[in-house]
């Protein structure tokens, strides 16, 4: 059983047996009625925050999402996770808070110039590579902190996961050992972000990536983050078939 004892090292495990076996879809066949599904729930999400109704407004609206909770759980996973594989060859997992297509609780982030991934993880005969990562999101109301700006956690898990996928894309994967974020203006919601990233170096087994938001051209937010991948977890990735996943892409 997977759990926090194993890193989720058995879940991965299992995710690229999966992969090996042709067994994880991919991200473009994810059905346009699961995402409608997440969108509609964003939606919901954001007029909750904003609504000015009445208590029987409310109630009734209550009882319709007590209705729509009740039709989801007829059927139900073991385990929350969905892994697919991205167009970029790069295993991608749904449910995640930092992006994930399938979670409507994450910001609606959007890879803009998603680097191809690199071919393969923790290969010493390969020289990690910086690649500019860049995404796009647009916060809500439902993200917001102080009056008319979001959530500083918001914006550490923006900065979080873009620096995150970063070290992914140079070849040296790992968890969030640490985020140091510097909030130099308000981040605003309601407009275009623009996230960057990028991995700078190693060392021994810590990976760091610096990174930054942006509001109408203006860095509002800067990061720098150290991501470090357990023993467990970096003879797993070191396998990862992702390289098979590159060739693929170029094939296509
Ligand atoms: C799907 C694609 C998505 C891609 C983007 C994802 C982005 C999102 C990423 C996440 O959210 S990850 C989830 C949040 N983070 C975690 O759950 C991590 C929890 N912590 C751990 O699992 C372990 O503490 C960790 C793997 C980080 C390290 O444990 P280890 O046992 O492997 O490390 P160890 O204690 O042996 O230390 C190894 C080295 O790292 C150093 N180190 C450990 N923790 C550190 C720390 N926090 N900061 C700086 N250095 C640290 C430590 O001093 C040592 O340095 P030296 O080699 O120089 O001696």
């Amino acid at each position: 059983m997977a759990g926090p004892a194993d890193n989720g090292a058995t879940v991965f495990a299992a995710a690229f047996e999966r992969f090996a076996e042709g067994g994880i879809p991919e991200v473009a066949d994810v059905p346009d009625a699961s995402l409608d599904l997440v969108e509609r729930i964003r939606d919901l999400v954001e007029a909750t925050v904003r609504t000015d109704v009445g208590p029987e407004v409310r109630a009734e609206a209550a009882e319709l999402v007590s209705r729509a909770a009740e039709l989801l759980r007829a059927a139900t996973h073991d385990q929350v996770v969905r892994f697919a594989r991205t167009s970029e060859g790069r295993i991608d997992q749904l449910t995640q808070a930092g992006s994930g297509l399938l979670n409507p609780q994450a910001p609606r982030l959007v890879f803009r110039e998603t680097p191809e991934m690199a071919t393969q993880a923790f290969d010493d005969s390969v020289e990690p590579r910086s690649v500019e990562v860049v995404a796009d999101c647009r916060l809500t109301a439902a993200h917001s902190g102080p009056p008319g700006r979001a959530h500083g956690g918001v914006v550490a898990t923006l900065l979080d996961h873009v620096l995150g996928l970063a070290t992914s894309a140079a070849g040296v994967p790992g968890f969030t050992a640490g985020l140091d974020v510097r909030y130099r203006a308000a981040t605003p919601y309601d407009v275009p972000l623009e996230i960057r990233a990028r991995w700078t170096h190693c060392e021994g087994r810590k990976s760091f990536a610096t990174g930054e938001i942006l509001a109408d051209g203006k860095v509002t937010a800067e990061a720098t983050a150290v991501f470090i991948a357990p023993p467990e977890m970096r003879s797993l990735w070191s396998r990862n078939p992702r390289s098979a996943a590159a060739e693929d892409t170029v094939r296509a």
